[in-house]
């Protein structure tokens, strides 16, 4: 008896030689197998004498002759290349699938199977390609899927998945095997290397399972390490994603809410608007349960389908405590201000007047130019402007130029870049002109910025820009500059010491304070306040009060408010005799009169007065030692302990002695002493009078010349 013999009629080629490697692994060489197809004579000697005729498709059956014996024809069942399937598993629920094959049927069958297989989320359109033919409903195609029909996929689609020529089914292998009595001695083998591709199948997608698990695992741990709260929900409505922030404002459990439509949970939220039209919303204010939330809704849309909506909110209470904190944190870094217009003390014609002026200067954006002398409350009025004014919510940032030092002015002012100098900060570091952004920038001092400094401020008050230090991007700041000295600005300018264009840009409101011997009439007002505010009595004899009030008081309120603390100290009891008063108040007649000219009295009082107080305490020398040590830190940035200053004077001074020798220098306002042991720093009228010394002490003879260098 010869092997029993099988015809293989398909369609195409491609097809036949799957049909015969099928059966070539299952049977071996106990089959003969004839093949015919589309392009090749059907023998009929073969048609009539094989035992089989294995058929592709029922349509191939139905185009075979009519004189055909059907009873020996079987129509193959095929089944897919199960690890070809993978590539379906990442398409969206949706996608819209156009299943090209070679017939109808075919391409009917294999959808069938897919769906049953579990495809069924994926919307397939069955499709053979007629000549000539141009369907509109192609363009809406996002993928195209064959088994082997590449050539037969419109031009028009991109997107392609070839699942192979599918093989044939193991039910129909069985089914041969029992017509044409074969052994199924290799059956293993087939159903080995059918299972194999479920096998690998179910290995990728455990795998993919597990890197979804991990994927989820790290996006929840996102979601709650955020402080909003997020909430997902599909495109049926259903919730997903509930994060513990959200769970911690709605006051709901997760739990409770995950896989419930949100229409049960949330309406409030109101996201079927978002299915509807696919439009996200930002920042909307929702009422929501006596909360008020800040609401932001993104469509998600993967591959141009809706797969739902995210939404992120914040309670805005919330929102708004933090920005009173931020506030809080810039009060400690001291940029907002103590002071308004009803701190500013005093009844006298000059002070009202002055205030009035300031409280119209307020009002305005402009930038105003403060003048007056030490002391007087140029800052006072600096920062009454600011709160009165419409910026009252933004940084108050003051820069005192007297002690910003030359080279690092332009970093502290305009900021740096990470990295622009060496010990430049990681992250660069903001300037004080953006730290004032949306605020206002006080220059004190600004008769002390040095030329080089004051072309750059030029700039940027022009610009009203910024550029950090090794940076190479302009800043736009939105600030008012308000400026104040204590120098004759029109007098440096014709020195060729102070831009006359920088003057022009800064004297736009002029505002000038009052010294206190212009305004008597307040000395006893500023003297109550000042012990009203330590609560302290103090009476005066009829002959300290005539002295304070001749006396001229070149320090002004400052001067005024440290002879308080001083009385404060030294009056034992509460009566003020004319023992308790300094000499330098009660010789007031050997400073120069009221009748100088002011800028000739200034530097009188500043200067000369000063120093004649010095002389009359002890050497210069040792004024002029401690003030230089005092200068040399103030360079740079530092303050400076009495320990530290006494081991570094050149001429051996006692403690007690450089104690008593700081608290003149403390009261004629050369020095400032901080509080609990934060060190004591040289003062802008300290650097004058250290000019000053220097130029003194240089006349005397027999001092080393090293030691009265210039002042830098
Ligand atoms: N009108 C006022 N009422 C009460 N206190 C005042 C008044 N003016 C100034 N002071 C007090 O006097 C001191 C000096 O004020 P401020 O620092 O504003 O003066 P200044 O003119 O800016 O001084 P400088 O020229 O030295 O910078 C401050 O301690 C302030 O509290």
């Amino acid at each position: 008896m010869g092997r029993p013999s099988v015809l293989l009629i398909t369609k195409s080629e491609k097809v036949s030689q799957t049909f015969e490697s099928n059966l070539r692994m299952f049977f071996g060489t106990n089959v003969q197998i004839f093949t015919a197809h589309e392009n090749l004579e059907l023998d009929s000697q073969i048609v009539s004498e094989c035992d089989l005729i294995l058929v592709s498709s029922h349509h191939v059956l139905e185009s075979l002759p009519k004189t055909f014996d059907q009873a020996r024809a079987l129509v193959a069942r095929r089944t897919v290349q199960m690890a070809k399937l993978e590539q379906l598993m990442g398409l969206a629920p949706g996608t819209r699938c156009l299943f090209v094959s070679n017939s109808m049927d075919t391409a009917v069958d294999a959808i069938q199977l897919l769906i049953r297989l579990g495809f069924d989320h994926l919307h397939f359109i069955p499709y053979v390609a007629q000549p000539g033919e141009n369907r509109a409903d192609l363009e809406r195609i996002d993928v195209a899927i064959t088994h082997g029909f590449r050539e037969l996929i419109p031009d028009t689609i991109e997107k392609l998945i070839d699942l192979d020529t599918r093989p044939i089914d193991l039910t129909t292998i069985f089914d041969i095997a029992r017509l044409l009595d074969l052994p199924m001695e290799k059956a293993h083998f087939y159903t080995a290397e059918f299972f194999r591709d479920f096998v690998r199948l179910g290995r990728n997608l455990a795998n993919s399972v597990n890197n979804e698990k991990q994927l989820n695992q790290k996006l929840e741990s996102v979601f709650n390490a955020v402080h909003e709260g997020i909430i997902s929900i599909d495109e049926c409505g259903r919730i997903t994603v509930f994060n513990e922030e959200a769970e911690k404002i709605l006051k709901l459990s997760a739990e409770n809410c995950i896989g419930k439509s949100y229409l049960d949970v949330i309406p409030e939220f109101k996201l079927n608007q978002i299915l509807q039209s696919r439009a996200g919303e930002s920042n909307q204010l929702l009422e929501i349960r006596n909360l008020v939330l800040l609401v932001s809704k993104v469509p998600v849309i993967v591959e141009g389908h809706l797969m739902g909506v995210v939404v992120t909110f914040q309670d805005v209470t919330i929102v708004q405590r933090i920005e009173q904190e931020i506030r809080k944190k810039s009060t400690s870094l001291g940029l907002t201000t103590k002071y308004s217009f009803e701190h500013i003390i005093g009844v006298s014609e000059s002070i009202n007047s002055t205030k009035q002026v300031a409280v119209k200067l307020a009002e305005s954006d402009y930038t105003v130019l403060i003048t007056g002398e030490n002391g007087t409350g140029k800052e006072v009025f600096a920062q009454a402007i600011h709160r009165h004014s419409s910026r009252r919510d933004g940084s108050f940032v003051p820069v005192n130029f007297a002690g910003l030092v030359e080279n690092l002015a332009e970093s502290e002012l305009f900021g740096y870049e990470e990295g622009s100098f060496t010990g430049a900060k990681k992250g660069g570091k903001m300037g004080l002109f953006e730290l004032a952004h949306n605020g206002t920038i006080f220059l004190d001092e600004i008769g002390d910025a040095p030329l080089s400094i004051q072309a750059t401020l030029l700039r940027v008050l022009q610009e009203r820009q910024v550029m950090r230090v090794g940076g190479n991007r302009v800043i736009p700041v939105n600030v008012r500059v308000i400026a104040a000295t204590n120098r004759n600005l029109a007098d440096m300018i014709s020195k060729g010491t102070f831009r006359e264009d920088l003057y022009y840009r800064l004297n736009v409101l002029p505002l000038n304070i009052p010294n206190l011997r212009e305004r008597r009439e307040d000395l006893f007002i500023l003297i109550d306040y000042f012990l009203h505010d330590k609560r302290k009595r103090l009476h005066f004899t009829p002959e300290v009060k005539n002295v304070l009030l001749n006396y001229n008081w070149p320090g002004n309120i400052r001067e005024l408010q440290n002879f308080m603390k001083y009385l404060m100290v030294i009056v034992e009891g509460d009566t003020v005799k004319r023992e308790h008063i300094p000499e330098r108040i009660l010789n007031c007649g050997a400073f120069p009169s009221h009748s100088l000219d002011p800028s000739a009295r200034r530097k009188a009082e500043e200067r000369e007065d000063i120093l004649h107080i010095l002389a009359r305490h002890g050497s210069l020398i040792d004024y002029e030692n401690i003030l230089s040590i005092l200068w040399d830190f103030s360079k740079r940035q530092e303050r400076v302990g009495r320990t530290v200053i006494c081991s570094l004077l050149s001429s051996p001074l006692s403690e007690s002695q450089v104690r008593n020798k700081l608290a003149l220098l403390n009261r004629c306002g050369c020095i400032s002493i901080g509080v609990k042991k934060q060190g004591t720093t040289i003062t802008a009228i300290g650097i004058q009078v250290l000019q000053k010394l220097r130029e003194e002490v240089e006349r005397l003879p027999n001092q080393a010349p090293s030691y009265f260098s210039p002042i830098r």
